[in-house]
């Protein structure tokens, strides 16, 4: 099988975690489980300085796979999605003592998106497209994003995003702060790797949203 997630570590310590699984790098409990599992070995390598998350082919995350929300768990006894919190992956960014980055290009939707916020810093391109977009699903954003996206864009901004299922693209992002630097894609990565180093040299503020 596929690796969904992949680590590469560079030169200057900067580990570049990648989600893989296209075309949309959609979430599912393997693909989460992949991504906190890469995560947390790059946590515990000494060579590893920080961190850098991001998505093949030029899209971040379009969020979860809705169509594992579909039907009742019966009396299925595996640990599926119903059975267990699928803030682990959250949780594991959140108690991170390195700097988390994400570079953000292409879709950035729901628990895509509520990765990104779980970092300390969010690099995107201008038409990078970021929105917690679940209620269009009938569904709340699940990973945090409803407590950590109101302290970065304000209340205001962040209900009608929420409430809407409106999507802001990079440019506006930045605007509202829920970007802290627009790249072009070919400069993305360098960008987001200086920024992860900068805050781990105290040069840019750590900055927790939760
Ligand atoms: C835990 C979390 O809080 C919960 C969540 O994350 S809920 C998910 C939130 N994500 C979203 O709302 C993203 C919705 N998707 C989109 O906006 C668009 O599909 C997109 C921008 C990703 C791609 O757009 P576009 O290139 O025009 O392709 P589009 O035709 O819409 O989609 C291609 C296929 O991917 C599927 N797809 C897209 N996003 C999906 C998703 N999140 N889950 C399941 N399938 C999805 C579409 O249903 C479509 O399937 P089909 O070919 O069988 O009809």
């Amino acid at each position: 099988m596929q690796d969904k997630t992949a680590v590469e570590v560079g030169a200057d310590g900067v580990a570049i975690v990648t989600i893989n699984n296209p075309p949309f790098n959609l979430l599912s409990v393997d693909v989460m489980l992949s991504l906190k599992e890469n995560i947390e070995g790059a946590l515990s390598r000494d060579d590893v300085k920080a961190i850098v998350i991001t998505g093949t082919k030029g899209k971040f995350s379009a969020g979860f796979d809705v169509t594992a929300f579909g039907g009742r768990q019966g009396k299925k006894t595996k640990r599926e999605l119903g059975f267990m919190s699928i803030q682990f992956v959250t949780d594991t960014l959140e108690a991170a003592r390195k700097p988390l980055v994400a570079a953000i290009e292409g879709p950035a939707f729901g628990g895509g998106l509520e990765i990104a916020l779980a970092c300390h810093a969010r690099i995107s391109t201008s038409s990078a497209q970021l929105g917690l977009t679940e209620l269009q699903y009938g569904i709340l954003p699940g990973l945090g994003g409803t407590q950590r996206l109101p302290r970065l864009v304000g209340l205001p901004k962040a209900l009608e995003m929420i409430l809407m299922s409106k999507r802001v693209d990079g440019r506006e992002a930045q605007i509202i702060s829920l970007v802290d630097a627009i790249a072009p894609a070919d400069k993305l990565l360098g960008v987001a790797h200086q920024w992860a180093l900068d805050i781990l040299e105290r040069r840019k503020p750590w900055v927790i949203s939760l």
